[in-house]
């Protein structure tokens, strides 16, 4: 769905875009990080025709954008991180219009509209003008048109960062529904949404593409779980026991307290209580950790 290699994009002299090259098919959501400036948007505007590379190939369904970028619209849906409206129309004039673009029969712009205003929350709003949505309604909106062709690529800039916390829910509802009839390709910077929502991270930075995993090979090799607890005194038969345990992978000790890796949380939790029990020792405070997608990212990025 999209292949790029070796693409670089560079403004005068500044390189914004360093070489990347990683190709994505399937459906799912692709989470899209990276710190302010890292090259998201300008990879994004490439993707949508909106933009051509310095160099390097970019192809969305096999499409170059560079020659083929009228017809890269029929099968893409793209909601900019701004997006701009005729905001003297109204929300359903809006789509009526964005469906005659899209030269859909006018019972399917009808229909469309409908459900898509529906499912976006502003069919209540459809016959007011867009000037006096909020925020969060124009983004919506935004999202609705992006959907109006029917797309097998959904690409988002941002989705959820205009919206407050209900608006937010209710948008990532449904890019979960939607996901699994396509590709949604999606740029954010809260990292907790990204975490439940997405299927793969690619992440970039410096204009250089730094991951590209699935979320499940990302959690079983970043997310190693760590436990630290500390017991009332030092006690060197424990920590020779610990040492021995398979479920151990790494154990760290300062005195009385201690931080151990474990490969396998679950044994982990069932076990170490009751050997530290068995050593005699007091246990004083005991906590897991799990790296969240934000510690990794703040792992690769720094
Ligand atoms: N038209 C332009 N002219 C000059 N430099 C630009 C232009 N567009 C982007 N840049 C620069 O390219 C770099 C990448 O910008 P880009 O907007 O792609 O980053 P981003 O990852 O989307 O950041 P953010 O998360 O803040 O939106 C930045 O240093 C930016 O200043």
């Amino acid at each position: 769905m999209i292949h790029c290699e070796n693409v670089t994009k560079t403004y005068n002299s500044f390189q914004a875009l360093n070489g990347i090259s990683f190709t994505i098919e399937g459906n799912g959501c692709f989470g899209f990080l990276g710190r302010n400036g890292a090259g998201k948007t300008t990879a994004i505007r490439m993707l949508v025709g909106l933009s051509e590379p310095t160099s390097g190939i970019v192809k969305v369904n096999g499409l170059d954008v560079k020659k083929e970028k009228e017809k890269l619209a029929e099968t893409m849906g793209y909601l900019p991180q701004h997006p701009a409206f005729y905001e003297y129309m109204t929300g359903k004039e809006w789509m009526q219009w964005v469906g005659r673009l899209f030269r859909l029969n006018k019972k399917t712009i009808e229909e469309r509209t409908e459900s898509l205003l529906r499912d976006c929350g502003i069919w209540e709003a459809r016959d007011r003008k867009i000037s006096g949505y909020s925020g969060g309604m124009k983004q919506r909106l935004g999202l609705a048109q992006a959907l109006m062709n029917r797309p097998k690529l959904l690409i988002l800039d941002e989705p959820v960062s205009a919206l407050d916390p209900v608006g937010r829910h209710e948008v990532l509802k449904m890019i979960m529904k939607l996901k699994d009839n396509m590709m949604i390709f999606m740029s954010s910077h809260i990292l907790e949404d990204v975490e439940k929502i997405a299927d793969h991270i690619i992440m970039m930075d410096k204009g250089e593409l730094v991951l590209l995993s699935s979320m499940q090979e990302l959690k079983s090799t970043y997310t190693i779980p760590v436990i630290r607890f500390s017991i009332s005194e030092e006690k060197q038969s424990l920590t020779k026991v610990l040492a021995e345990q398979e479920w151990v992978k790494n154990i760290h000790v300062n005195i009385a307290d201690y931080t151990l890796t474990v490969n396998d949380l679950v044994i982990a939790n069932a076990k170490l209580p009751k050997l530290i029990s068995q050593s005699g020792a007091m246990l004083v405070t005991y906590q897991v950790d799990i790296p969240s997608l934000e510690d990794i990212f703040l792992r690769k990025v720094r």
